[in-house]
């Protein structure tokens, strides 16, 4: 394929990730503007709802947690060009978010709802912070790399890819992981708890405390000395919490 197409692909799954994670945000807000929400779907009983509901989340942390893998980069890449491999990752996590939101079944009823405005907007100020250390942690990262334009960039330019290189810039001082905690505060500050929000918000915790254990198992192959250094000094999600000796 050539150099130029390449590019346009990167830049055309770019663009759907960043229209998939907006989708999500709002999705996960619940807001009355969206068509689809964790609390506007589709209706069928509570035993269809977890059954679906359960492989639409199992079916994000699956995807997620094999085509991260060194081994499985090694041969898809024998299958798509390697410029566009995470583009492609990128691609396969935009079409399972979509099943997600259009297969989502409510679950019906309310587990809090807290009626003080002032506390409503705080929640909803949790929330927001949430998704922007989210955003923020992947500038701090390396946000065009993890979006895979960077990769495509290089190719077109004839640039060599540099090694990969750990970075602890900002909150990566604080906690090892704080994408995940802003995913995390994104997921769980809402004003209005129902249990079809409580059952994705734990779903997705349970998957990301999962994944993390390969991702720092790739993290250590990579980084080996380092790395081990920084879990032994810097917690997980919280500072000072979750270091591992
Ligand atoms: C979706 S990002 C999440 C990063 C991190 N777990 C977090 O929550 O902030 C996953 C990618 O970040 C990379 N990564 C995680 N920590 C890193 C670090 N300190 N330096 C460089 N790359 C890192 C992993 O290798 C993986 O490719």
């Amino acid at each position: 394929m050539g150099r130029l197409l390449l590019m346009l692909v990167s830049l055309t799954f770019y663009a759907a990730a960043v229209a998939a994670l907006l989708f999500l945000i709002g999705w996960v807000g619940a807001f009355d503007f969206m068509p689809l929400t964790v609390d506007k779907g589709r209706e069928g009983s509570l035993v269809t709802a977890i059954m679906v509901n359960t492989g639409l989340i199992a079916l994000f942390g699956v995807q997620h947690t094999v085509m991260a893998r060194p081994g499985f980069k090694e041969g898809w890449t024998k299958v798509i060009p390697a410029p566009v491999e995470r583009s492609f990752y990128l691609l396969a996590t935009v079409l399972v978010l979509g099943a997600l939101f259009h297969f989502w079944h409510p679950i019906d009823g309310t587990i809090w709802s807290i009626q003080n405005e002032a506390a409503r907007t705080a929640i909803w100020t949790v929330f927001w912070l949430g998704w922007a250390i989210l955003l923020l942690s992947t500038f701090l990262l390396n946000h065009f790399e993890l979006f895979g334009l960077q990769q495509a960039w290089h190719n077109l330019t004839g640039k060599n890819a540099s090694p990969p290189q750990m970075r602890t810039p900002l909150f990566y001082k604080l906690v090892r992981h704080p994408l995940y905690t802003g995913f995390f505060l994104g997921l769980w500050a809402t004003p209005d708890m129902t249990y079809s929000h409580a059952f994705m918000a734990a779903g997705f915790t349970i998957y990301i405390v999962i994944g993390i254990s390969y991702e720092e198992r790739d993290l250590l192959d990579v980084f080996g000395e380092q790395y081990a250094e920084y879990r032994k000094r810097v917690g997980a999600f919280l500072p000072g919490i979750g270091k591992v000796s």
